[in-house]
């Protein structure tokens, strides 16, 4: 299925853009920006509301909130159908954009399924409203169904989406009425034979490697779980990591089918002319560390000296420079990978970084065009590719959905930013959510450490959703 006309969901299609610096908002006369938020725009304290979009680190990113237009895409097709959908729409739009930089003007957070075969909506949301921050400077852009827009539009926009501002730290609902992690010993124990299984097709010399994940349920009965809560604890507690949330489809109750969590993985951002990503693939539980032992010396020879590891990450590396290497002659990354470390596990991680071959109209390819070359790489699929891709349908058992996809946003210049969708989940409705976590599964794997590892990825989203541990 493919994009349909515009627009996708309101009556009236968005005409025009205005990009505004904050600066200069917050001197208009009578504006609503509050100057605490103009002085240190840490886009953390609007982190809130049910209807926001979001990709944030450390306080840095895009906040959206309301929606503007939106398209939803399925099958093999569906990151050309968005990529034409947003082409399109662009090019419609009348945008006035002094500022004229990567992520200024109308930008469309997206979310894109794992699998081409998912029966989940991937697709691309433009919202009303866009609060910006970089490293060099902040700006808020409204799209309208009006040919004109003021500032005072901006304004008025404001007032009705950006909710009050919030104080950037984590917060923990009561443990009385905490959500609970639904137990399932028995799906437990069917994952770590689908490993097993896993294990013995790498033996038989069908695959190299695969990477299997399993869901979690979370339940809330006593109250809504509240998922704008726990963006705000995991942008607070994992802030080198990308804080995301996007709802593809338009629900009259935005908590249906919401994705949201906070991805240590970048899979790929073009920012002018070049292509950034950051390769993750070897972990390491931080609560594993033995006592009395210096726990980098422990990161060091549990990730860097060990060849098990090693080969995980060499698999996933390889993917992607492999996809790649169509866009760019020059890529470079580090010969060896770093060990990345997050407050609950450390990562093999390598940064790559490429200069993009400009096509003969003169231009790079497009922040969506990438994501679609280079998705999936091995550290969320396997090697081969299509091999482990059907190996995962099979012992996996389920439709990954949105997990393991990617998540990010694309502006009208080309550039953008995507992460993997790893480290969060879905919120099902009110007062339900899956979470997911995988692992790479490669010859010297080991059933119960693998479900022990996918408990240690879970643990920052469980616990920012403030789920007692059981
Ligand atoms: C699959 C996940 O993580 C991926 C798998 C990793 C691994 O196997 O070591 C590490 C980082 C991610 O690339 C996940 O978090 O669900």
């Amino acid at each position: 299925m493919s994009a349909s006309d515009l627009p996708s969901c309101n009556d009236q299609p968005p005409v025009s853009a205005l990009t505004v610096d904050l600066r200069d908002l917050a001197a208009a006369a009578h504006s609503p920006v509050p100057q605490a938020f103009a002085a240190d725009p840490d886009l953390r304290q609007i982190l809130d509301g049910q209807r926001t979009s979001c990709w944030t680190i450390g306080g840095l990113g895009l906040v959206g909130f309301g929606r503007a237009a939106h398209v939803v895409v399925t099958g093999e097709d569906r990151f050309t159908a968005a990529r034409d959908w947003w082409d399109r729409l662009t090019t419609q739009l009348h945008i006035t954009d002094p500022l004229n930089r990567s992520a200024t003007g109308p930008v469309a957070f997206g979310a894109l399924t794992f699998a081409r075969a998912s029966t989940t909506s991937s697709g691309l949301v433009l919202p009303e409203l866009v609060v910006g921050h970089d490293d060099d400077g902040t700006w808020v852009t409204l799209v309208s169904t009006q040919p004109e827009v003021q500032m005072q539009d901006v304004m008025a926009a404001w007032t009705r989406l950006v909710p009050q501002l919030q104080p950037v730290g984590s917060r923990h609902p009561d443990p009385a009425t905490a959500p609970v992690a639904v137990a399932d010993p028995a799906a437990d124990r069917s994952w770590c034979s689908a490993v097993a299984d896993g294990v013995g097709l790498i033996s038989e010399g069908k695959l190299e490697k695969l990477v299997l994940a399993r869901a979690v349920e979370v339940r809330s009965d006593a109250q809504p779980l509240d998922v704008p809560g726990a963006l705000r604890n995991l942008a607070a507690d994992y802030s080198t990591c990308w804080t995301y949330s996007v709802s593809v489809e338009d629900h009259a109750d935005p908590s249906v089918n919401r994705l949201f969590g906070a991805t240590p993985e970048r899979l790929v951002r073009v920012l002018d002319g070049k292509l950034h990503a950051r390769v993750l693939a070897g972990t390491l539980d931080r609560a594993s560390v033995p006592p009395g032992i210096d726990p980098q010396r422990w990161a060091q020879q549990k990730l860097l000296d060990d060849p098990k590891q090693r080969a995980e990450h060499e698999f996933a590396i390889d993917s992607l420079l492999d996809s790649v290497s169509a866009y760019t002659n020059q890529v470079v990354s580090s010969p060896d990978p770093f060990v990345l470390e997050l407050p609950n596990v450390w990562h093999l991680a390598s940064d790559v970084t490429a200069e993009l071959t400009p096509g003969p109209d003169g231009t790079v390819p497009s922040a969506l065009e990438l994501v679609e070359a280079i998705h999936p790489t091995a550290a969320v699929c396997g090697t081969p590719t299509h091999a482990a891709a059907e190996a995962i349908t099979q012992l996996e058992g389920m439709d990954r959905g949105l997990y393991a996809g990617p998540v990010g946003w694309l502006d009208s210049r080309h550039n953008g930013d995507f992460g993997i969708a790893l480290r969060g989940g879905v919120q099902r409705d009110a007062h339900r959510a899956e979470l997911y976590a995988g692992c790479g599964v490669v010859e010297a794997s080991v059933p119960a450490e693998e479900l022990a590892e996918t408990r240690a990825k879970l643990r920052p989203v469980l616990g920012a959703l403030g789920v007692t541990p059981a």
